[in-house]
């Protein structure tokens, strides 16, 4: 039996990942973007089709549109889609809904909802159909949301192998202005910094400085509506950061206190602790694993086809490059036992580990 057609409205990023993980799970998707270069793009790179469906068959939309876009495009889907259940992925939901709300809508079919998975890119290209495998997925249903709603919406979470996690959406905002808005400002304060950085001194920038400021590569048109949107939950979080800010200014500044310096770092390898693991888990060490790879064409998929062969499951990855040599450093973490058979591997294909 086929499955009933989804459409995504917001073909970037997410909309694009989350159509090429339908799309391998054998759903119709039929995309659609303001723009319609980028739903081209995203269909070319096997998230579904431009063409429009038959709209009494669509039984679930997704929209990924940035949100200040979200209650249009919402209620408009609604409309327009009479069969379907209506999903969105904002980063934020509380302002959506109320704003949906105000408009005395019908919201039985619509569920919000809030993948933890994305990058600091924008647009299709950076699309994966595995965006999602192994993240948590929040869902916030209302008070009105009808149960089969809910459950379609479990579904697209299933499909897409990422974890479910239902909470209602004052609880959601309050936990993401945690665990992403916040990170979000520090990284960026972080990386804004570097502009008053010389150009030499940068020249020593290791994998830390890249850990901590990579997201805030991210586009600034979105993110200042996430901000702007989740800004009652945020500012408290900021203003709790401020205060141990100053606390390590005063520890710095006074040569008696190296006891707060210390208790300031030691909050901070309890807090990395704390950190759950992919699965929910309680967090895993993993074994850092670095090899050495030329800066040429295809040695990186070599690399990786070599891991494969090896049938090593590598849980995270990064690439730093050597600023005088032409070469870069693969960093692989994979489980401490599986590390000196890594090792053997690569050292046996010919790969320099260091
Ligand atoms: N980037 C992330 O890491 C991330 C992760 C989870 C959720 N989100 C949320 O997902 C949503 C999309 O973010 P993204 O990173 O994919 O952004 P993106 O810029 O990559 O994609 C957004 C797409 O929506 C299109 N669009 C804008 N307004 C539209 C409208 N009115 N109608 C139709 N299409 C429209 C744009 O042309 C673009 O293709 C946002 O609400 C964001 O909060 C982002
Ligand atoms: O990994 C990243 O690049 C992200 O920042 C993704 C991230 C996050 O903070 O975890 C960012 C915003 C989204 O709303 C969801 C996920």
């Amino acid at each position: 039996m086929s499955l009933p057609p989804v459409v995504v409205i917001g073909a970037g990023l997410v909309g694009a990942s989350i159509g090429c993980a339908l799309t391998a799970a054998g759903y119709p998707v039929h995309l659609r973007d303001a723009k319609i270069s980028h739903a081209r793009v995203a269909a070319s790179l096997g998230a579904g089709t431009v063409d429009p469906p038959v709209t009494a068959d669509v039984d679930l939309v997704v929209a990924a549109v940035p949100p200040v876009a979200l209650p249009d495009v919402i209620a408009h889907a609604l409309h327009s889609y009479p069969q379907a259940t209506v999903t969105d992925v904002g980063s934020v939901k509380a302002a959506v809904l109320d704003t949906l709300w105000r408009r005395e809508l019908d919201l039985g079919r619509y569920v919000g909802s809030h993948p933890m998975a994305g990058s600091q890119y924008s647009g299709p290209m950076t699309a994966r159909a595995d965006l999602f495998v192994d993240r948590s997925w929040v869902i916030t249903p209302h008070r009105r949301s009808r149960p089969e709603s809910v459950a379609r919406v479990s579904e697209l979470v299933r499909t897409c192998h990422a974890r479910e996690i239902v909470m209602d959406v004052e609880d959601h905002d309050a936990a993401v202005a945690r665990v992403s808005h916040l990170p979000h400002l520090m990284s960026v304060l972080m990386a804004g910094h570097l502009n008053q950085v010389p150009e030499n001194h940068l020249l020593l920038a290791g994998q830390g400085l890249r850990d901590v400021t990579r997201i805030a590569g991210s586009d600034p048109g979105l993110w200042v509506q996430i901000v702007a949107a989740n800004s009652a939950a945020v500012l408290p979080e900021l203003r709790s950061i401020q205060a141990r800010l100053a606390e390590v200014i005063m520890a710095i500044e006074s040569r008696s206190a190296a006891d707060t310096l210390r208790e300031q770092l030691q909050r901070g390898v309890e807090g990395t602790r704390r950190i759950p693991g992919k699965h929910g888990t309680a967090p895993v060490a993993y074994s850092q694993v670095v090899i050495e790879i030329p800066d040429t064409p295809g040695a990186l998929g070599r690399l990786f086809a070599d891991v494969g062969k090896a049938g090593i499951n590598v849980e995270d990855i990064s690439i730093e490059h050597d600023q005088a040599r032409q070469v870069g450093y693969l960093s692989l973490a994979v489980t401490p036992e599986q590390e000196p058979e890594l090792i053997t591997t690569m050292t046996d294909r010919g790969w320099t580990v260091v």
